[in-house]
């Protein structure tokens, strides 16, 4: 209740210091949000579960702990201010952050309930908490679950990957690059949506595709849902940026369009068995709705999935 309610402070994962609300109980301090939805709650997995982070003082000293609960605070307001979504499920369900899981682990993860976080091994990885574009893609699989809840295989599978992607760099809005800021061995990040084929994809050992011609038929990876993701997430980029891609030119609409054509497509006309054809009609259909049938949004949609190769 608001009685408890404090502003605290921590130093992130990388040394920046980040003020954000907390909680005040037996006299104590602990890393729960009531202010927002439900709550925003982050713990440490290596003190059991559902021990929340706590600190004798206001001062939180977990860097990762800090990350996880502020990223999820900022991505928490993102969904609220841009699409007036109140948490994951838009009816206020808490969000449950678990830092320090598993062993350096290279990961992070939505398991249909909450986000988690590995500390990385210091050479693929830093904490992946520290990735305020991580924490909105993990959370952004949480929004998928409760809309188009896209089947995590194929196309489909693909589409959830590409969802929780676009969504990570909106709210993360520096660039079109996934895990920029926890990269340890020097390379710009994980996935780009500028050029996709900028890096290397781990499992296939060849550039992520930003075209349908270059999608991986394989079954690895669920049928290369962290592959394929790519062929839309360039499509998503060219809707916003525009450029010339495979002699087809597109002309940007921006990311203000662009999130709210994607947030659309994904809440009003995908299913769970969506595929990247359908994806194009969807974000068709929400541009027009949003900005009328000949307008410019619409044809930066049609422009932008010719040039990946989508109809
Ligand atoms: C969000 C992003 C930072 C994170 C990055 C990630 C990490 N990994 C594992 C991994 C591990 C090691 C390397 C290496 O090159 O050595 C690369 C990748 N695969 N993807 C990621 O994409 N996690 C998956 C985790 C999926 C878990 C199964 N549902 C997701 O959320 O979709
Ligand atoms: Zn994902």
């Amino acid at each position: 209740n608001a009685t408890n309610d404090v502003t605290a402070f921590g130093t992130g994962v990388f040394g920046e210091r980040k003020r954000f609300e907390a909680q005040a109980f037996d006299g104590m301090f602990r890393l729960f949000d009531e202010t927002r939805g439900d709550g925003v709650v982050t713990f440490d997995n290596t003190t059991g579960t559902n021990l929340d982070v706590v600190s004798i003082n206001k001062m939180f000293t977990d860097g990762s702990a800090v990350d996880a609960h502020a990223n999820a605070q900022i991505t928490y307001d993102y969904y609220q201010d841009t699409f007036g979504r109140n948490s994951v499920d838009d009816n206020g369900q808490i969000l449950i952050s678990a830092v320090h899981v598993g062993d350096n682990w290279n990961n992070a993860s939505w398991n249909g309930r909450q986000m988690s976080y590995g500390d990385g091994d210091g050479i693929r990885f830093h904490p992946l908490a520290a990735g305020l574009d991580v924490a909105a893609h993990e959370m952004t699989h949480g929004v998928i679950q409760h809309t188009a809840n896209l089947i995590y295989r194929n196309e489909s599978g693909a589409l959830n990957e590409s969802f929780a992607d676009i969504f990570g760099v909106m709210v993360d809005r520096d660039d079109w690059l996934i895990g920029e800021a926890i990269m340890a061995d020097g390379t710009i990040g994980l996935r780009s949506m500028e050029d996709p084929t900028d890096l290397i994809e781990r499992r296939t050992q060849a550039p992520y595709p930003d075209h349908w011609s270059r999608r991986y038929t394989g079954t690895l990876d669920n049928g290369g849902v962290h592959i394929n993701s790519s062929i839309n997430n360039k499509a998503a980029y060219l809707v916003s940026e525009g450029g010339e891609h495979f002699d087809v030119t597109v002309n940007g609409v921006g990311r203000e369009k662009t999130e709210q054509i994607y947030y659309r497509a994904l809440t009003l006309y995908l299913t769970r068995s969506s595929d990247f054809s359908m994806m194009r009609e969807a974000a068709i259909q929400a541009a027009g709705d949003l900005y009328g049938s000949n307008s410019d949004a619409v044809a930066a949609v049609e422009q932008a999935y010719d040039a990946v190769g989508v109809y």
